[in-house]
């Protein structure tokens, strides 16, 4: 046995004790090639998850295929290109959805509660916090939460977009110690093996690997993602602590193999630093309300030395934003290099523009917090 395959297999033993999973089954799988849902597999993989618990450990459930299983029951052969149609698809599917988890989850005797977010719902705060403690107390009453994107009030502008993000912040949110993403490939391949025959497994690695993105391409008709949403989930969640790993969902016994520790699909190890909390939820933001565009010695002193935005440092102040609300930080080549609350709303932001600390009394009267914003508030990325 090889040196790199007795670490995988370390690896997986450790895994395999993980006490909360976030376990993702994607609409390429569910929805038996887009004719509906694949009942039989879910009652397997929901046979595991029970175990999973009765082991001991929770779980929860991030489940696509509401589009999918809407899209059967209304006799449409082809995804809608119109939002309406599709919310109106994902609103008669998800009862589908739920009614074969929910009774599958009863012949375990286990209870399941249905969970529909939007991104607004976390990005903010009080909102945030309270999905937060509705999903910890249906843990610790050992229900298994069923989450989804509420497809039928979303648009474009705010949605997560796909199942693989969401799937990530259930896990920022729950502080989960693993992600299991199900699809219908193995694993990551070093490219896509529907059209790259002699691609192979990519068995383990660190999420925040720039190799893996460039491997990783888009998804079938079904699903939205593809692989690359599959990556950057597994940085996301690496910001809690989590690992993910992407998994075959229709090998047989999947979900038990896992848990025996069994070396199967891609394991992508957290290997940034767990941010607290609070930055987890900023961090968390894929859209914020304005720009701040920082100058090279600002962007040296957040990214390297962990120092707080001063005014002076900024060179640019770019959309609308409030006091207290989550902004970009870019570079000059405009290039994402933070995230964080503002202290200031933009047109204070824009008049104090590369303004020294001790002058910004002189432009805006007495000052509560000088910084623009403040190393606690700020997340490097
Ligand atoms: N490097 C890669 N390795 C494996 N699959 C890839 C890769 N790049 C793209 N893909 C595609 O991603 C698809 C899975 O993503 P997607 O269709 O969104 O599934 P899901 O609904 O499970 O999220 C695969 O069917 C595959 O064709
Ligand atoms: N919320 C949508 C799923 C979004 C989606 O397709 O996600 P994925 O299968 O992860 O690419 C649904 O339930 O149909």
């Amino acid at each position: 046995m090889s040196e790199a395959w007795q670490e995988y297999q370390a690896a997986r033993a450790q895994l395999a004790q993980r006490h909360r999973w976030v376990i993702k089954i994607g609409s390429a799988l569910l929805t038996n090639d887009g004719r509906g849902l694949d009942r039989e597999r879910i009652a397997q993989w929901v046979n595991q998850m029970a175990a999973l618990k009765q082991a001991g450990h929770e779980v929860v459930l991030v489940s696509s295929g509401s589009v999918a299983e809407g899209m059967k029951r209304l006799g449409w052969q082809r995804r809608p290109e119109q939002l309406h149609q599709l919310q109106a698809a994902a609103a008669v599917g998800q009862m589908g959805l739920i009614q074969a988890y929910e009774s599958a989850f009863a012949e375990h005797q286990f209870h399941t509660a249905q969970i529909l977010l939007t991104h607004d719902d976390l990005s903010d705060r009080r909102r945030y916090l309270n999905a937060r403690t509705t999903l910890r107390t249906l843990l610790d009453m050992g229900v298994v939460p069923i989450v989804n994107e509420n497809d039928t009030v979303v648009t474009d502008e705010i949605c997560f977009g796909d199942n693989d993000t969401l799937g990530a912040l259930v896990a920022n949110l729950v502080e989960a110690d693993l992600l299991v993403l199900l699809t219908d490939q193995d694993g990551l391949y070093t490219a896509d093996p529907r059209t790259h025959a002699d691609a192979t497994m990519v068995h383990q690695g660190a999420a925040s690997d720039p190799a893996f993105k460039a491997m990783a391409g888009g998804g079938g008709s079904l699903g939205r993602g593809g692989m690359a949403t599959k990556v950057r989930a597994a940085t996301l969640a690496a910001r809690s602590g989590a690992d993910t790993i992407i998994v075959g969902g229709r090998l047989p016994a999947v979900i038990e193999r896992l848990r025996q520790g069994e070396v199967l699909g891609t394991l992508l190890q957290a290997d940034a630093e767990k941010l607290v909390a609070r930055k987890q939820w900023i961090a968390g933001h894929l859209q914020t309300c304005g720009e701040l565009v920082l100058d090279a010695g600002a962007v040296n002193a957040v990214q390297s030395q962990g120092r707080s935005l001063l005014p002076i440092g900024v060179a640019a102040v770019q959309g609308q934003f409030e006091r207290g609300q989550v902004v970009a930080c870019l570079n000059e080549q405009g290039q994402l290099v933070a995230k964080g609350l503002v202290n200031f709303s933009s047109d204070e932001a824009r008049l104090i523009v590369r303004t020294p600390t001790r002058e910004l009394v002189n432009v805006l009267g007495v000052v509560s917090d000088p910084e623009m914003i403040h190393r606690d508030n700020l997340v490097v990325l």
